[in-house]
């Protein structure tokens, strides 16, 4: 050792020296700033969260896929000035490659779609749920970490399809208890938007950008928007039009406004149309200011919103017909959305809806004897082998250690292996919510 002292760190002689002496550095128990661990009662939640997305991908004939966390940060750098941009978790790595952990879902699967090209037909109903980042300043103290859920059907240029999506959000919501009046969804289409800004011959290249500084509406002062707008180039009149436009809540006002049925409210008044043969027309509502956030919306764009206007957007998405074709593949129409997993628990915590979840064990077993402790392992086994979950006692530990923690796993039976029933090849039974307790022969447990 350094020091010549062949004594161990109890100082004796006879001590051997420790094998490796690490120096004790206290950790932060933390996760890291703006992520969350997801300790069992948390991952119940999350699991009944997602086993629900899955059930109604499920319902409505999709398919689940996944991406990597990492990405080329080349699938995220857009030109339009998004939060999501400015917000990118990126680095270099160690093969000097710029890449970023992923903020949204939707790049990636444009991504895997043009790499699979025509060995997968079209339409294509995908949904994943997956973990995405940011990197925020912590001053707002806001996560920098969600999952989000994402339905997306790739190939259908009809509103057909965002139809459908918006109809599986609606199914999601009345699994989970939300109904119409606690939540609802703002939609329009960015063909308004389009339409309007084509009458004051805005180039088409400027559509991102005046877009993403639309959508900030409801979080910047409105002064600050007119400031943002002419920046891109527009003028005092286009701008004080468009926003006039914007604040159009109804399809009718909005046809007169724009002159006649262009594109737009032809896409609108379907969707309505369809939102009434699918029964949710009580969920949505037309609003001109709805734009989302996202540079690459081309048609029909919806959210989600709480009727009591406590919470940010529940879920977001829309029609992105060119986003393959940004990324070099063909030019195929697609719309999605994108469901987190955080708004949507802080509203069935406001509704007083979040569901009952424990932890639930049918057997608990436990040897009486310490000798028997291979016993209590075969009976366990016979339990698990017929289906039945089991909690083994792994040591010797009186009963009443026994019987409280069966009270702390909602144990439904107690399995008591003792040497009197052994050697009888049976083992003792108690039903711990009546109390009742009897003998069974090891081969007639069930
Ligand atoms: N895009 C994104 C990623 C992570 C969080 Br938290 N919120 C939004």
């Amino acid at each position: 050792t350094e020091n010549g002292d062949s004594r161990g760190r109890s100082g004796s002689l006879s001590a051997p020296p420790p094998l490796l002496e690490e120096a004790v550095q206290k950790i932060d128990v933390n996760p890291p700033k703006g992520t969350r661990d997801f300790p069992p009662e948390e991952m119940r939640l999350r699991n009944w969260l997602f086993h629900n997305f899955r059930e109604v991908s499920g319902l409505y004939g999709f398919e689940e896929v996944d991406f990597p966390v990492l990405e080329s940060e080349a699938l995220f750098i857009r030109k339009a000035g998004e939060e999501i941009k400015d917000q990118l978790y990126c680095f270099e790595d160690r093969g000097n490659r710029r890449v970023a952990l992923r903020p949204e879902l939707t790049p990636s699967l444009a991504r895997l779609v043009i790499q699979k090209g025509k060995s997968v037909p079209l339409p294509l109903k995908w949904f994943a749920v997956g973990q995405c980042w940011r990197y925020e300043r912590m001053t707002r103290g806001r996560r920098r970490e969600h999952y989000q859920w994402n339905m997306d059907i790739i190939g259908v240029p009809e509103v057909t399809a965002e139809a459908e999506l918006i109809s599986s959000i609606v199914t999601f919501f009345k699994r989970i208890g939300v109904t119409a009046s606690d939540v609802g969804f703002k939609v329009s289409s960015r063909k308004v938007l389009q339409e309007v800004l084509r009458c004051y011959s805005i180039s088409e290249n400027l559509f991102g950008k005046v877009c993403i500084i639309i959508d900030k509406i409801e979080k910047i002062p409105m002064d600050e928007i007119k400031k943002d707008l002419k920046s891109v180039g527009m003028s005092e009149e286009a701008v004080e039009d468009l926003l006039r436009v914007l604040s159009i809540k109804s399809l009718t006002k909005l046809e007169e406004i724009l002159g006649g049925p262009g594109e737009a409210v032809a896409d609108l008044k379907q969707l309505f149309s369809l939102a009434e043969k699918f029964g949710y027309s009580e969920w949505i509502q037309f609003d001109a200011s709805v734009v989302r956030g996202l540079a690459y919306y081309t048609g029909i764009v919806f959210e989600g919103f709480d009727r009591e206007g406590k919470l940010r957007a529940i879920c977001g998405g829309g029609r992105y017909d060119r986003l393959l074709s940004t990324f070099g593949g063909d030019d195929i129409p697609a719309c999605g959305f994108g469901f987190g997993d955080a708004v949507i628990v802080e509203l069935l915590k406001e509704k007083g809806i979040l569901p009952e979840l424990s932890l639930q064990v049918e057997n608990i077993v436990c040897a009486l004897d310490g000798d028997l402790q291979g016993a209590a392992a075969t009976v366990a086994t016979i339990l698990r082998d017929k289906g039945q979950s089991v909690d083994l006692v792994l040591e010797n530990k009186p009963l009443k250690w026994v019987f409280k923690r069966a009270a702390r796993i909602n144990a439904q039976r107690l399995i008591l292996v003792g040497n009197t029933e052994w050697q009888k090849g049976m083992v003792g039974v108690k039903i711990l919510s009546s109390g009742e307790q009897y003998e069974v022969k090891l081969n007639e447990l069930e």
